[in-house]
Protein backbone atom coordinates (compact mmCIF):
# COMPACT_ATOMS: atom_id res chain seq x y z
CA UNK A 1 0.00 0.00 0.00
CA UNK A 2 0.57 3.44 -0.57
CA UNK A 3 0.82 5.45 2.60
CA UNK A 4 2.32 8.97 3.49
CA UNK A 5 6.06 9.09 4.36
CA UNK A 6 5.42 12.16 6.58
CA UNK A 7 3.82 9.35 9.13
CA UNK A 8 7.61 7.99 9.41
CA UNK A 9 9.23 11.88 9.63
CA UNK A 10 11.85 12.23 12.12
CA UNK A 11 11.48 14.29 15.14
CA UNK A 12 13.83 15.75 17.30
CA UNK A 13 15.14 13.08 20.35
CA UNK A 14 16.70 15.61 21.96
CA UNK A 15 14.09 18.05 22.72
CA UNK A 16 11.14 15.34 22.93
CA UNK A 17 9.57 15.28 26.42
CA UNK A 18 10.83 11.59 27.52
CA UNK A 19 7.04 10.07 27.76
CA UNK A 20 6.56 10.18 23.94
CA UNK A 21 7.25 7.83 21.38
CA UNK A 22 8.34 9.31 17.87
CA UNK A 23 7.13 8.89 14.67
CA UNK A 24 10.61 6.92 13.28
CA UNK A 25 10.41 4.28 16.43
CA UNK A 26 8.20 2.68 13.95
CA UNK A 27 9.17 -0.88 13.28
CA UNK A 28 8.57 -2.77 9.78
CA UNK A 29 4.83 -2.97 9.41
CA UNK A 30 4.34 -0.22 11.99
CA UNK A 31 3.20 3.40 12.65
CA UNK A 32 3.06 5.51 15.49
CA UNK A 33 0.05 7.47 16.43
CA UNK A 34 2.16 10.45 16.76
CA UNK A 35 0.19 13.53 17.78
CA UNK A 36 3.10 15.35 15.17
CA UNK A 37 1.35 13.81 12.41
CA UNK A 38 -2.30 13.72 11.36
CA UNK A 39 -2.59 10.36 12.96
CA UNK A 40 -2.80 11.91 16.23
CA UNK A 41 -6.27 12.72 15.70
CA UNK A 42 -6.52 9.00 16.86
CA UNK A 43 -5.65 10.07 20.45
CA UNK A 44 -7.78 10.30 23.16
CA UNK A 45 -6.70 13.81 24.00
CA UNK A 46 -7.29 14.73 20.20
CA UNK A 47 -10.53 16.92 19.33
CA UNK A 48 -13.39 15.29 18.24
CA UNK A 49 -17.02 15.48 18.74
CA UNK A 50 -19.06 12.47 19.11
CA UNK A 51 -22.14 11.88 21.07
CA UNK A 52 -22.74 8.60 22.84
CA UNK A 53 -25.74 7.50 24.93
CA UNK A 54 -27.72 11.27 24.34
CA UNK A 55 -24.70 12.82 26.10
CA UNK A 56 -21.89 14.97 23.22
CA UNK A 57 -17.96 15.03 24.07
CA UNK A 58 -15.55 16.82 22.81
CA UNK A 59 -13.21 13.86 23.18
CA UNK A 60 -12.52 10.57 24.39
CA UNK A 61 -10.44 11.82 27.25
CA UNK A 62 -13.45 14.29 27.81
CA UNK A 63 -15.67 11.47 28.72
CA UNK A 64 -12.55 9.13 30.45
CA UNK A 65 -11.95 12.01 33.17
CA UNK A 66 -15.43 13.67 33.17
CA UNK A 67 -16.52 10.31 34.55
CA UNK A 68 -14.39 11.01 37.78
CA UNK A 69 -16.22 14.21 38.48
CA UNK A 70 -19.89 14.81 40.10
CA UNK A 71 -22.53 13.73 38.49
CA UNK A 72 -25.23 16.15 39.91
CA UNK A 73 -28.00 13.55 38.07
CA UNK A 74 -27.19 11.29 40.70
CA UNK A 75 -29.13 10.80 43.93
CA UNK A 76 -26.33 10.00 45.93
CA UNK A 77 -23.18 10.92 44.74
CA UNK A 78 -20.41 10.73 47.57
CA UNK A 79 -17.68 13.11 45.74
CA UNK A 80 -20.40 16.07 45.58
CA UNK A 81 -19.78 15.98 49.30
CA UNK A 82 -16.05 16.29 48.36
CA UNK A 83 -15.28 20.30 47.30
CA UNK A 84 -11.94 21.34 45.33
CA UNK A 85 -13.33 20.39 42.05
CA UNK A 86 -12.09 23.07 39.47
CA UNK A 87 -14.58 22.08 37.04
CA UNK A 88 -18.17 20.70 36.52
CA UNK A 89 -18.44 17.11 34.92
CA UNK A 90 -20.52 18.93 31.97
CA UNK A 91 -17.04 21.17 31.44
CA UNK A 92 -14.73 18.17 31.36
CA UNK A 93 -17.20 16.78 29.29
CA UNK A 94 -16.79 19.57 26.22
CA UNK A 95 -12.63 19.51 26.84
CA UNK A 96 -9.84 17.83 25.03
CA UNK A 97 -6.10 17.54 24.68
CA UNK A 98 -3.92 18.36 27.81
CA UNK A 99 -7.20 20.12 29.52
CA UNK A 100 -8.66 17.23 29.69
CA UNK A 101 -5.58 15.39 30.97
CA UNK A 102 -4.80 17.78 33.58
CA UNK A 103 -8.56 18.19 35.04
CA UNK A 104 -7.83 13.94 35.08
CA UNK A 105 -4.92 14.33 36.94
CA UNK A 106 -7.12 16.99 39.52
CA UNK A 107 -9.48 14.21 39.67
CA UNK A 108 -7.38 11.92 40.92
CA UNK A 109 -5.78 13.63 43.53
CA UNK A 110 -8.89 14.60 44.79
CA UNK A 111 -9.66 10.40 44.39
CA UNK A 112 -6.77 9.64 46.55
CA UNK A 113 -7.07 12.32 49.01
CA UNK A 114 -10.34 11.45 50.19
CA UNK A 115 -9.87 7.95 49.60
CA UNK A 116 -12.82 7.57 46.36
CA UNK A 117 -12.72 4.45 44.32
CA UNK A 118 -15.63 4.41 42.32
CA UNK A 119 -16.16 6.51 39.09
CA UNK A 120 -19.30 6.72 36.98
CA UNK A 121 -21.22 6.45 33.54
CA UNK A 122 -24.97 7.20 33.87
CA UNK A 123 -26.29 4.76 36.95
CA UNK A 124 -23.37 2.89 36.86
CA UNK A 125 -20.68 2.70 39.28
CA UNK A 126 -17.31 1.00 38.92
CA UNK A 127 -13.79 0.99 39.49
CA UNK A 128 -12.53 1.14 36.04
CA UNK A 129 -8.87 -0.04 37.78
CA UNK A 130 -10.08 -3.30 38.98
CA UNK A 131 -8.74 -5.59 36.24
CA UNK A 132 -12.22 -7.78 36.61
CA UNK A 133 -15.91 -6.49 35.81
CA UNK A 134 -15.30 -2.79 36.48
CA UNK A 135 -12.09 -2.81 33.91
CA UNK A 136 -14.29 -4.69 31.66
CA UNK A 137 -17.24 -2.51 31.94
CA UNK A 138 -15.05 0.21 30.94
CA UNK A 139 -13.41 -1.33 28.06
CA UNK A 140 -16.75 -1.75 26.33
CA UNK A 141 -17.88 1.73 26.82
CA UNK A 142 -14.55 3.35 25.67
CA UNK A 143 -14.98 0.84 22.82
CA UNK A 144 -18.60 2.31 21.95
CA UNK A 145 -17.07 5.78 22.49
CA UNK A 146 -14.06 5.44 20.46
CA UNK A 147 -16.21 3.36 17.93
CA UNK A 148 -18.71 6.37 17.75
CA UNK A 149 -15.55 8.78 17.54
CA UNK A 150 -14.85 7.22 14.82
CA UNK A 151 -18.36 6.57 12.82
CA UNK A 152 -19.48 10.70 13.45
CA UNK A 153 -16.23 11.74 11.82
CA UNK A 154 -15.88 10.83 8.16
CA UNK A 155 -12.53 11.80 8.13
CA UNK A 156 -11.10 10.48 10.89
CA UNK A 157 -12.91 7.48 9.40
CA UNK A 158 -11.28 7.58 5.73
CA UNK A 159 -8.01 7.85 7.50
CA UNK A 160 -8.25 4.41 9.68
CA UNK A 161 -8.73 2.99 6.68
CA UNK A 162 -6.12 4.36 5.34
CA UNK A 163 -3.66 3.08 8.03
CA UNK A 164 -5.00 -0.85 7.05
CA UNK A 165 -2.38 -3.55 6.35
CA UNK A 166 -0.49 -1.08 8.96
CA UNK A 167 -0.06 -2.26 12.83
CA UNK A 168 -1.32 0.80 15.17
CA UNK A 169 1.15 1.85 18.32
CA UNK A 170 0.54 4.38 21.11
CA UNK A 171 3.11 7.59 20.84
CA UNK A 172 3.48 7.50 25.07
CA UNK A 173 5.08 4.85 26.75
CA UNK A 174 2.62 1.96 27.77
CA UNK A 175 3.44 -0.94 29.73
CA UNK A 176 2.21 -4.38 28.67
CA UNK A 177 0.07 -5.35 30.84
CA UNK A 178 -1.73 -1.89 30.92
CA UNK A 179 -5.57 -2.41 30.82
CA UNK A 180 -7.00 -2.86 27.72
CA UNK A 181 -9.07 0.10 27.58
CA UNK A 182 -5.56 2.07 27.95
CA UNK A 183 -4.67 0.53 24.65
CA UNK A 184 -6.56 3.03 22.38
CA UNK A 185 -4.03 1.68 19.35
CA UNK A 186 -5.65 -2.18 19.52
CA UNK A 187 -9.09 -0.88 20.36
CA UNK A 188 -8.68 1.21 16.90
CA UNK A 189 -7.17 -1.89 15.19
CA UNK A 190 -10.40 -3.64 16.01
CA UNK A 191 -12.69 -1.11 14.86
CA UNK A 192 -11.16 -0.93 11.61
CA UNK A 193 -11.26 -4.68 10.86
CA UNK A 194 -14.90 -4.33 11.45
CA UNK A 195 -14.48 -1.33 8.95
CA UNK A 196 -13.17 -3.88 6.57
CA UNK A 197 -15.41 -6.50 7.00
CA UNK A 198 -18.00 -4.70 5.98
CA UNK A 199 -16.67 -3.22 3.01
CA UNK A 200 -16.01 -6.60 2.01
CA UNK A 201 -19.07 -7.75 2.06
N1 LIG B 1 -0.24 9.70 29.62
C1 LIG B 1 -0.64 10.02 28.36
C2 LIG B 1 -1.95 9.73 27.92
N2 LIG B 1 -2.80 9.07 28.74
C3 LIG B 1 -4.24 8.99 28.56
O1 LIG B 1 -4.84 9.30 29.82
C4 LIG B 1 -5.96 8.48 30.06
C5 LIG B 1 -5.79 7.69 31.34
O2 LIG B 1 -5.73 8.52 32.46
P1 LIG B 1 -5.84 7.93 33.97
O3 LIG B 1 -7.28 7.58 34.19
O4 LIG B 1 -5.40 9.09 34.83
O5 LIG B 1 -4.92 6.75 34.05
C6 LIG B 1 -6.09 7.60 28.82
O6 LIG B 1 -6.99 8.20 27.92
C7 LIG B 1 -4.70 7.60 28.25
O7 LIG B 1 -4.72 7.34 26.84
N3 LIG B 1 -2.29 10.07 26.67
C8 LIG B 1 -1.40 10.67 25.84
O8 LIG B 1 -1.75 10.96 24.69
N4 LIG B 1 -0.16 10.98 26.24
C9 LIG B 1 0.27 10.67 27.46
O9 LIG B 1 1.42 10.92 27.79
Amino acid sequence: ADYPSDWWKPADEQTAPKWEILPQSAKPGEVILSKRTELGVFSNLSKAPFTLDGISYASIEGLWQGMKYPDPTLANDERSKVTGWPNTRAQVYLMSSWESKTAGNVANQIYKDHNLKFITYFDRRFMYNDGKEGSQFHLELITRAIRAKVMQNPEIKALLLKTAGLNLKPDHQMSEDSLPSYKYHEILEKIRAELLKDKAL
